[in-house]
Formats: C-alpha cells, structure tokens, sequence
C-alpha cells in the first residue's frame, strides 16, 4: 500500500510513523530543517517513556514518488490551496486523498444531499481550486484527535490520543476506507470507520471554533477558559449558534454544550494550536475553524451574532501579529453587520 503524506509536521510525521510501522509503502512530503533532520536521522516519535526511529522515503518533491494508492494530507487548512498542483502527480485513477485537517473541509457538500449538494465554501476553498484540483470523489474524512507537537527538527513529541476516524463523504463502507482503516489500526492506532463522519468533524470543531480564538484572545489555557464563567459563557454561546446551524445541515450532536465543554476543560492547562501558532508568529487556522460556520450560517439563515463579533477580533488579532490575512471578499458582499444583529 503506497501511502504519501503531504504535510508530515505534528500529526503527518505521527501518522507516518505509525503506518510506516505497519509495513505500508510512506513517503514523507515536508520542508526546511525538519525535512532534512528526517532525511539525516530518520523520524522520531516519542511517546511517554518510548522513543522510536523510522526512516521513510523523505521529501520536498511529489514529483518524485509517482501515484499513489493514499495521499495524506497533513497540512494546516489554510496552506493546502497552495499545494494543489504539487499534488497533482501523487495522483492516479484510483488515488484516494484523506483530509487529516480541523475544521470543515473543502469536500464537505459532496454526496451530502439537500439543496447545498455540491456547493463549494468561499472560505476554506476560494476560487473551488481544492474541489476542482484534488476532486471530492477521492475525499475520504479524517478527524484528527491526538495531540503532537514538532519539539524539535525530525522529533515528534505525542500528547496523548491515538484515534483518527474516517469516513466515505456518502457514508459507504468502501473497500479503501477499509484498507485504509486497518493499516492505521495494524499501526497501533484506532481508526473507526463511520457512516456519518460529518458529525464527528462537527463535534470536533465545535471545540476549535470557540476554544481556539478565546484561547488566542486572552491567551489562556483550555481549563482556564472552560471553568471561567464569563468565557465559558462566550464559547457556549458561540457553540449554540453552531448546533443551530448544524442541525439546520442535518448533523447530529452525539452530546451536549455542557458535556463537550467540560470533555474539553478536562485537558487541563494546555494551550490550543490557535494560541500556540499565534505565540510562535505562525498563520492561524482561523477560516477552515471560524470563518466557515459564519458563512454556513449565511447559507442556511441562522444568524451568528456571537461568533462574528468573536471572528472579527480574532482575525483583527491574527493580522496584527501578521499570523493571518483574510480572504478576499467579493466587492458585491457587504460586511458583516456584527452591531445590528
Ligand atoms: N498538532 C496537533 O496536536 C493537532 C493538529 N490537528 C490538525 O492537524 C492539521 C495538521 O496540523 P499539525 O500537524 O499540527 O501542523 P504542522 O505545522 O506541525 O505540520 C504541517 C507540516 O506541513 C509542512 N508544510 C507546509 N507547507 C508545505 C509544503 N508546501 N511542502 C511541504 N511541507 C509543507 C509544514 O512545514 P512548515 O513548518 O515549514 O510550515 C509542517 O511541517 C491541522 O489542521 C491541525 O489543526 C488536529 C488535532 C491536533
Ligand atoms: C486543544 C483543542 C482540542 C482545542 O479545541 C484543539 O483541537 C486545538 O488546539 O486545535
């Protein structure tokens, strides 16, 4: 099984190693100092006590590796765009590309049927480049869990979690959903494949649309904001301004407001990826965690007064800090009209 994945930092360089482990064919599409300790050294994972070595094939150069049966893409939501053409010969007839990416993803309204089907989001995927270049037809949905961290060129460290689920964007139970699923659980990770991935991407987003930009406003930890009444207030708000909008899409909430806020200040002192991005002066996933359900909401007439006042002073944060740069809006779309809803 020849599995690329493009995008190896975190989670990309967890997961090759993993699969690398499980006998799979990987190859590690990566750049600057951490693709050349990885080409040097090998990769390192590091979880708990355990430290391991890998060496798959490492690279800057797609070209060079041909079709694939698997391209991973590991990437942050907003720097996938930029590497469509890069993609392009990874692959073949039957290549299936996995988006390993927080946040609603370019293949969201494929084979989800309803009055959007087919309909491509402004803010995750401008000009459809994503739709039109990697294609929704080879979109299988990914939900990243674990946390990792690059903590130094070509070492992975694991925080915790081992699961990734997956799921065919029409709910199928396909044969490379499945192969997939088994190279990953043959790795030591759990990797379930579910018929209905949208809710599991909408319950994990439900944390990052909130926790995330608080986190990169205030720059406090998740235990701090969830137990806060004032900012636990803030993302409730923003979450049930989400559920409205979800539900309005036809995805179910396997739990409530209250319950996933608490799941999430379970985690303890730790910093999002929003906050830690910020402090590191790297671009921020804001559109593909924020920006989207704002223009969901638009799409389905649900108004987000929370989120867009929350929305406009993290991205007024992101720009200040040159961590962002918003999308570029159609001259012909007013601006949200935050004070009038
Ligand atoms: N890390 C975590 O714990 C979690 C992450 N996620 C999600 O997973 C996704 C991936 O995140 P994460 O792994 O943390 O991100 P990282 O930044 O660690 O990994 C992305 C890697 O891709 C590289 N890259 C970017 N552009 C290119 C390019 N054109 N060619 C080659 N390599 C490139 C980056 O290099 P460079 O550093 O030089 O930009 C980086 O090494 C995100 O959507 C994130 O939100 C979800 C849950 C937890
Ligand atoms: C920590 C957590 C769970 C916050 O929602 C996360 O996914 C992130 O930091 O991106």
């Amino acid at each position: 099984m020849k599995i690329c994945i493009f995008g190896s930092g975190a989670i990309g360089g967890y997961l090759g190693v993993r699969l690398h482990q499980a006998g799979a064919d990987v190859s590690l599409v990566a750049r600057g100092a951490h693709l050349t300790a990885m080409r040097e050294n090998g990769v390192k994972l590091i979880v708990g006590e355990e430290e391991t070595v890998v060496h798959p094939r490492c690279t800057d150069n797609a070209a060079e590796l041909g079709p694939q049966d698997y391209v991973i893409i590991g990437l942050k939501a907003h720097s996938v765009p930029s590497v469509v053409d890069a993609i392009q010969p990874l692959l073949g007839k039957d290549t299936a590309v996995v988006t390993a990416v927080n946040g609603i993803p370019y293949w969201y309204f494929y084979k989800n049927g309803g009055e959007f089907e087919g309909r491509v989001l402004d803010t995750v995927d401008p000009g459809g480049i994503q739709w039109n270049g990697l294609s929704p037809e080879r979109a299988i949905g990914c939900v990243v869990y674990p946390a990792t961290e690059v903590v130094e060129p070509g070492v992975i460290q694991h925080i915790y979690g081992d699961k990734f689920s997956l799921g065919e964007p029409d709910g199928s139970q396909s044969d490379r959903v499945k192969k997939l699923s088994a190279a990953m659980e043959a790795g030591g990770l759990r990797a379930p494949v579910l018929d209905r991935i949208r809710d599991e991407i909408w319950l994990k987003l439900w944390g990052n649309l909130c926790f995330n930009p608080i986190s990169a406003l205030t720059h406090a930890t998740l235990d701090v904001i969830c137990s806060d009444p004032e900012t636990r207030a803030v993302a409730k708000a923003m979450m049930l301004e989400a559920k409205e909008i979800g539900d309005r899409l036809g995805v179910h909430f396997r739990v409530d407001v209250e319950r996933r806020i608490n799941g999430a200040g379970a985690v303890g002192a730790h910093k999002t990826s929003m906050l830690q991005d910020l402090e590191r002066g790297r671009p921020m996933e804001i559109d593909a965690l924020l920006s989207v359900v704002q223009e969901m909401g638009r799409m389905v007439g649900v108004a987000t007064p929370t989120i867009d006042v929350v929305l406009a002073l993290v991205r007024q944060r992101g720009e200040i800090a040159d961590c962002y740069t918003r999308p570029q809006r159609a001259s012909s779309e007013a601006a949200p009209a935050v004070a009038a809803q």
